[in-house]
């Protein structure tokens, strides 16, 4: 069997593939990686809530699974809509990496913690929300681009930290930049945030779809990032809405904790559920419904209006 993968042509997105590559070649199945350009690589002087950012990064890549010219597509799961058109599905979520964000500087001496006030790049309404919320001492400046990119403008001084999710850091080997790891009850990352994920159309031979998900899908990550993404699909949340979740989990319990917060960061709202991981997603709606129920629903209104 040999599969071809679909993958947007940045370093992070080369390093999923590669990964996703490596693991379909444990089970000796050989791959190629035919490289995509996707909207979201091309624009990048406007900042992504203003674009719009349904399926910026993944539109290109679908259209190549609906006319066969790729197996598979691979993705951060973080950046995959919350629902997909009918014929298209995800058929593997990877074992998921350290889920928090960190703050990464050239300077190690900083801290959000410690009161001292200094400006953060970053480009995410989650971050900035979280930021205004937590550290009101810190200013943001916003900040898009591919992770070479942001370290960049680091070091010619636009900003003196960035806040990134540490899975990308890592797979692109700056851990030694990381200045402080963000505790997740407070930060609490994007949905997705840390896994892989893999999308087919449904004209791909059952064959292939079978084989592919038992060499790369890692089952508790999968039920954790089912409750979380139905709790997104709930709030109608795009990745450019401020809302987070994170589920985690055992073989007979997941924990899903996540919530919304609006734009000036002064109300944040957060419940956590717990279940079998049969119902991940059953979860993941009432998590939304408690939320929307306390005020969430205003609160994305508000957000809508803006964005
Ligand atoms: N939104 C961009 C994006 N998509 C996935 C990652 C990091 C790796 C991951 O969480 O899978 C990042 C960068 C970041 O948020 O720091």
């Amino acid at each position: 069997m040999h599969i071809r993968i679909g993958t947007r042509s940045s370093r992070l997105a080369l390093w999923q593939a590669e990964y996703i590559q490596q693991l379909l070649e444990g089970g000796g199945v050989t791959s190629e990686l035919v490289l995509i350009e996707t909207k979201g690589d091309q624009i990048l002087d406007r900042s992504l809530s203003k674009i719009g950012s349904k399926g910026i990064f993944t539109q290109e890549l679908e259209d190549q699974l609906r006319s066969g010219q790729i197996d598979i597509a691979v993705h951060s799961a973080k950046d995959l809509q919350s629902s997909l058109p009918p014929d298209l599905g995800i058929i593997a979520f990877t074992e998921r990496e350290q889920v928090n964000d960190v703050l990464v500087s050239r300077d190690k001496s900083l801290s959000l913690t410690s009161g001292h006030p200094f400006v953060i790049g970053t480009s995410s309404t989650r971050r900035v929300a979280m930021l205004k919320h937590y550290c009101p001492h810190i200013k943001v400046v916003d900040m898009r681009g591919n992770l070479q990119t942001r370290l960049r403008k680091l070091d010619e001084g636009h900003c003196d930290a960035l806040l990134l999710a540490y899975a990308g850091v890592h797979r692109m080997q700056y851990d030694d930049l990381i200045a402080e790891f963000l505790p997740v009850e407070d930060f609490t990352p994007a949905v997705g945030q840390g896994s892989v994920a893999i999308e087919v159309a449904d004209t791909l031979s059952l064959d292939k779809l079978e084989t592919v998900r038992k060499l790369t899908n890692h089952q508790p990550t999968e039920a954790c990032l089912k409750a979380e993404r139905a709790f997104l699909r709930r709030l109608e949340g795009g990745c450019s809405i401020p809302v987070f979740a994170l589920a985690t989990g055992t073989d007979d319990a997941i924990t899903l904790t996540g919530g919304l917060i609006n734009l000036d960061g002064n109300d944040l709202l957060r419940e956590t559920f717990s279940g079998p991981p049969a119902q991940a997603e059953h979860l993941g709606n009432e998590l939304a419904e408690a939320i929307l129920a306390r005020g969430g629903d205003v609160i994305l209104q508000a957000i809508r209006a803006v964005l």
